[in-house]
């Protein structure tokens, strides 16, 4: 991570930007986990999301007032608008949209002792794609450490792990896993990792720790475009659960499912998943596979 004064700030690229943002609200997590304590877990999940978030739109607002946002936290994020709606917030037609998640892993950040949660930064860009593109990502885990004692933050920059021999390791939700899930790991031979955080997930696959990262059910753009971002980077396969691309600044930001691979595993992933006749998004019509990273 770069380390940059409160001034130099502004003169950061994008992408050292969002690990500067990441590594921030981080630390100021971990102040208020230590400051309040676990006794009241909700309590301690409300004032994450909230600090947090508001720690990252101010830091935004300042160094990147022209840019729009869509966080988590903010009032009518899971709102779909509907084509040409009067009010429609500003990122529908901004270039460069923020797509943050100020505490990603809410659950576990308020539970003693639990290191699988995050926070998610990441840039989309219109002018980068037919549907625009991910510019830059960056996953703050701010209660996990590199090897000299810093907060770890996974940015664009991560090599491909080398493969593993042995069953493979697919990370799944530890509170709500796939329906499909019992079925797929029969028909692979592989085993589960349940964990907290999209972002820890994905990151799990980029660091080598499990092979893929399956969701169906629920999620929202802000769980999966800075960990997308971050595993595109590193040379992985990121798609749907139907192997059509992840979209993201939509007017509905609900994007329910995701699969994040080794390259050399989408494949069969996805012809597993498909024959557990898992309900495929409307997205299926599309028939194009993965996403480039901008
Ligand atoms: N079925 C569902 N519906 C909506 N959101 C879901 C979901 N399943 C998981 N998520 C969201 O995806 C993130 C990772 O979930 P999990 O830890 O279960 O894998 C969490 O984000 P937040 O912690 O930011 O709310 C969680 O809310
Ligand atoms: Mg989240």
């Amino acid at each position: 991570m770069a380390h940059v004064t409160q001034d130099g700030t502004g003169q950061l690229d994008d992408q050292a930007f969002a690990e500067w943002l990441a590594g921030r609200a981080g630390a100021a997590l971990t102040a208020l986990r230590a400051q309040q304590g676990f006794a009241d877990p909700a309590a301690l999940k409300d004032a994450g999301d909230r600090a947090s978030h508001e720690l990252m739109t101010a830091a935004l607002a300042r160094w990147r007032p022209e840019d729009a946002v869509l966080s988590e936290e903010e009032a009518d994020a899971r709102r779909a608008w509907a084509a040409g709606e009067g009010d429609a917030p500003a990122r529908l037609s901004a270039d460069r949209v923020w797509i943050i998640d100020p505490l990603d892993g809410t659950r576990e950040f308020s539970e003693a002792g639990r290191t699988d949660w995050a926070v998610h930064v990441a840039l989309w860009q219109r002018s980068a794609g037919p549907d625009g593109a991910l510019v830059a990502g960056a996953v703050g885990m701010p209660a996990r450490t590199t090897s000299d004692g810093a907060p770890l933050i996974l940015g664009t920059d991560r090599p491909t792990p080398p493969a593993e021999d042995g069953p493979l390791r697919i990370a799944v939700s530890r509170s709500r896993p796939p329906a499909f899930v019992g079925e797929l790991v029969e028909l692979l031979g592989a085993r589960t990792v349940p964990m907290g955080s999209a972002g820890v997930k994905v990151c799990a696959v980029v660091t080598g720790e499990v092979d893929a990262y399956v969701h169906a059910g629920g999620q929202y753009e802000w769980d999966s475009a800075a960990p997308v971002a971050v595993a595109l980077g590193a040379g992985m396969h990121a798609c749907r659960v139907d192997g059509s691309p992840l979209r993201y600044n939509r007017a509905d930001p609900r994007l329910p499912d995701l699969v994040v691979c080794r390259p050399e595993l989408a494949d069969r992933l996805l012809a597993a998943i498909a024959r557990t006749g898992v309900e495929m998004p409307a997205s299926a019509v599309t028939g194009s596979t993965g996403q480039a990273f901008g």
